[in-house]
C-alpha cells in the first residue's frame, strides 16, 4: 500500500505492544481527506492505542503512521490536528468561553470563531459558567469546542458522544458531517454501533486486528446483517469458524 496525497492518514503494518503485550497486531488502512471514519470495537480491543499512534503519542514497535503526509508526531502537525480524549481536558476554574478563548488564542483565532464554536457544540446558554459546575456531557462538549476552535485538518475524537442525549448526538453528527464536507478528516471512536451509519467508512477492530475496513452499507451487505451490531457479531463468528469474508474495500474505491 502506498500513501497517496488524498490520504489524511495512512497506516502500514502497525504493531504496538504495551506492557510487553501485543495490543495492535499489524494494521494497515487509509483515511481519505474529507472522510468520516468510525473506529469501532469492544472495550480493550485497542481503539485508544490506535488513536494515540495517529496523534503521535504512542511508541510503536514497527510499521508506519503517516498523517497529512508527515510521520505522526511531527511538530508541524501540532496545529493541524485536534484530539479530544475520553476524559475532558478543560480547565475547571475557567468558564467555557474562557477555555475556548484560551485554546483559540494559541492558534490566533478570532473572538467570532470562539463564539461560533461554542454555538456549534450547543453551549451558548452555559458559555459563562465555570466548567466545574457543568454536567459530564457539557464538559465533554466544552472539551470538543476547544479542539474544534482551531479548525484542524484532522480531528480525532475518542468517544465524543458518551453521555449525550439523542438530540445532541444527532446535532453533533450533523456538525461532523458539515466539517467533513468542508474538507476536514475525522476519526471518531465508539463502542456503540448506532452512530456508525453516519460514517463514510468503518474500521472494526478486535483484539488488535482489523476485522473490517469498509463503508457501513457494504459491511451489512457482505455479512447479510441488517444492522451493524449484527454485522459485527457475524464477522466475529465467521472469523472463529475460520471463514473468509470480503471486508476490506480500498479507500480509493470509496467516494466521500
Ligand atoms: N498504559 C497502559 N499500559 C499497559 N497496557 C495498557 C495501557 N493502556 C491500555 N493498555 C492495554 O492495551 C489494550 C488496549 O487498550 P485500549 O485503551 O487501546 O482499548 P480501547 O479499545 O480503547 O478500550 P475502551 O473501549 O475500553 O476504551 C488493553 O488490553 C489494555 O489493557
Amino acid at each position: 500500500m502506498t500513501t497517496e496525497t488524498s490520504d489524511a492518514v495512512a497506516v502500514q503494518d502497525l504493531v504496538v505492544t504495551r506492557a510487553r503485550r501485543p495490543v495492535l497486531r499489524g494494521l494497515s488502512f487509509r483515511m481519505p481527506v474529507g472522510s468520516v471514519t468510525g473506529l469501532l470495537g469492544p472495550s480493550g480491543c485497542g481503539k485508544t492505542t490506535l488513536i494515540r499512534a495517529i496523534v503521535g503519542v504512542q511508541r510503536i514497535k514497527s510499521g508506519s503512521v503517516t498523517v497529512l503526509g508527515l510521520p505522526s508526531g511531527s511538530a508541524a502537525l501540532r496545529a493541524r490536528l485536534g484530539y479530544v480524549t475520553q476524559s475532558p481536558s478543560v480547565y475547571d476554574d475557567l468558564t467555557i468561553r474562557q477555555n475556548v478563548r484560551y485554546f483559540g488564542a494559541v492558534y490566533g483565532v478570532s473572538k467570532a470563531a470562539v463564539d461560533r464554536t461554542i454555538r456549534d457544540v450547543g453551549l451558548v446558554e452555559h458559555a459563562d459558567r465555570l466548567v466545574d459546575q457543568l454536567s459530564g456531557g457539557q464538559r465533554a462538549r466544552a472539551s470538543l469546542a476547544c479542539a474544534l476552535v482551531a479548525e484542524p485538518d484532522l480531528l480525532v475524537l475518542d468517544e465524543p458522544t458518551v453521555g449525550l442525549d439523542p438530540l445532541l448526538r444527532r446535532d453533533l453528527w450533523d456538525h461532523f458531517r458539515g466539517l467533513a464536507d468542508a474538507g476536514t478528516t475525522l476519526l471518531v471512536s465508539s463502542h456503540v454501533m448506532d452512530e456508525a451509519d453516519r460514517c463514510d467508512r468503518l474500521l472494526l477492530l478486535r483484539e488488535g486486528r482489523l476485522l473490517a475496513d469498509q463503508p457501513p452499507a457494504e459491511l451489512r451487505a457482505v455479512t447479510g446483517a441488517d444492522n451493524l451490531e449484527a454485522a459485527f457479531l457475524e464477522l466475529v463468528l465467521a472469523t472463529e469458524r475460520g471463514e473468509t469474508v470480503e471486508t476490506v474495500t480500498a479507500a480509493s474505491e470509496v467516494e466521500v
